[in-house]
């Protein structure tokens, strides 16, 4: 029988789950008890590695290796790492990692393989791209290391989380042949977090929009917080929307193969969040100043909605409507956006 007693452990890795993400948080509290402690220990160890990433006051000889070997640390039963990451909540998860390890080493063995090998390669790739000068310098530039960048941070939490499903039994096991499907999970959610957060990485002297779209509508990123270049800033948004939305028939096809209630539930949510996020910043320029949030109400419908997929696919139709009737003629993905939305359509 499962041993399901609450340690002290168990309760502090809650509680910096709580701490660290308002949104995943209470996903992750919905999912059926034989997956929970799976996917909280999932999401903690890859947010303790993020905050290694993010934290820009590591020098690059000590962050590399560290984001290389940090899978290693899994199989160590005391570690714990101080960096100075300015976002005190997210450091909680380094400085409290011993309470992870000892509750992940009560995982069943399946579990902590997918664990590993997925930390593993998300280490990595956040440590290829902080070697590559070009990225350091100027960014992510083509849309080809944009897909990259985020298949490293986000399409690998997808395949994780795919396979950590579908050996609790929550999803086929056919899902393993679409690894499209998962990956498209994962974008759509890290390029919906990339778009909208623009003015915040700016600000903090980083970006992940792609040059090979942004160089079309200005000659600097940072161009487009200037009155002048607003306009041009918004067809910048509005192409990465349409870039986004290409993602949205795999989202469709991957929810509907997903059984479990509660698994349902957790991976609709963060996705009907996206699709609302898009349409908030599409042609919005606030997004070029701010960090634009979709209403609390707005949270709750679609928190309600999406807990059957015909809910899903209304929600997505629903913003889909609701991006092309405020197409203006004169953006030039004017006629793109037109021919993708009404393939969706097609698809829905
Ligand atoms: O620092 C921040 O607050 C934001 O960091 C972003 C960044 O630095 O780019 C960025 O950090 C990415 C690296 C760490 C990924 C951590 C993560 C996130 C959600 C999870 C959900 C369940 C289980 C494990 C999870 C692991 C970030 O958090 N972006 C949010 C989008 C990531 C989506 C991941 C994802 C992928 C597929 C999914 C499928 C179903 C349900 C949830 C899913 C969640
Ligand atoms: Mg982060
Ligand atoms: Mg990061």
């Amino acid at each position: 029988v499962k041993d399901t007693t609450e340690t002290p452990d168990l309760k502090q890795c809650y509680k910096l789950l709580k701490l660290t993400s308002r949104s995943f948080a209470a996903v992750i509290m919905e999912l059926n008890p034989e997956l929970r402690n799976a996917v909280m220990l999932f999401y903690l160890i890859l947010r303790a590695l993020d905050t290694v990433e993010d934290d820009m006051s590591i020098a690059h000889d000590i962050k590399v290796p560290l984001l290389r070997d940090f899978h290693k640390k899994l199989s160590l039963d005391d570690w714990s790492f101080d960096g100075n990451s300015p976002d005190e909540k997210d450091r909680a998860v380094l400085t409290e990692f011993n309470s992870i390890l000892h509750e992940f080493h009560r995982l069943n063995r399946e579990y902590r393989e997918v664990i590993i090998k997925i930390t593993k390669e998300m280490g990595n790739g956040m440590a290829d791209y902080i070697l590559d000068e070009e990225f350091n310098l100027n960014g992510v530039q083509t849309i080809k290391d944009y897909d990259m960048y985020c298949h490293y941070v986000a399409g690998l939490v997808g395949d994780g989380l795919t396979h950590l499903m579908i050996i609790a039994r929550f999803a086929s096991p056919e899902l393993i042949k679409r690894p499209e499907l998962f990956e498209s999970m994962g974008l759509f959610l890290q390029k919906t977090n990339i778009i909208r957060d623009y003015a915040e990485d700016i600000e903090a002297g980083r970006s992940f929009w792609p040059k090979e779209v942004w160089s079309i509508y200005g000659e600097k990123l940072t161009d487009f917080q200037s009155a002048k270049n607003t306009k041009q800033g918004v067809f910048c948004i509005n192409h990465l929307v349409l870039n986004a939305l290409e993602h949205v028939t795999d989202v469709l096809t991957y929810l509907s193969s997903i059984q479990e209630q509660s698994s349902f539930q957790f991976c609709a949510i963060p996705q009907v969040m996206a699709i609302a996020t898009l349409a908030l910043v599409f042609n919005n320029e606030n997004v070029l100043h701010t960090n634009v949030k979709i209403r609390k109400g707005t949270t709750c419908d679609l928190i309600l909605k999406s807990r059957t997929y015909k809910g899903c696919v209304d929600i997505f139709e629903y913003y889909l409507r609701d991006i092309r009737k405020r197409l203006n003629v004169e953006d030039p993905n004017y006629l793109k956006f037109n021919i993708h939305v009404a393939k969706i359509d097609q698809f829905i």
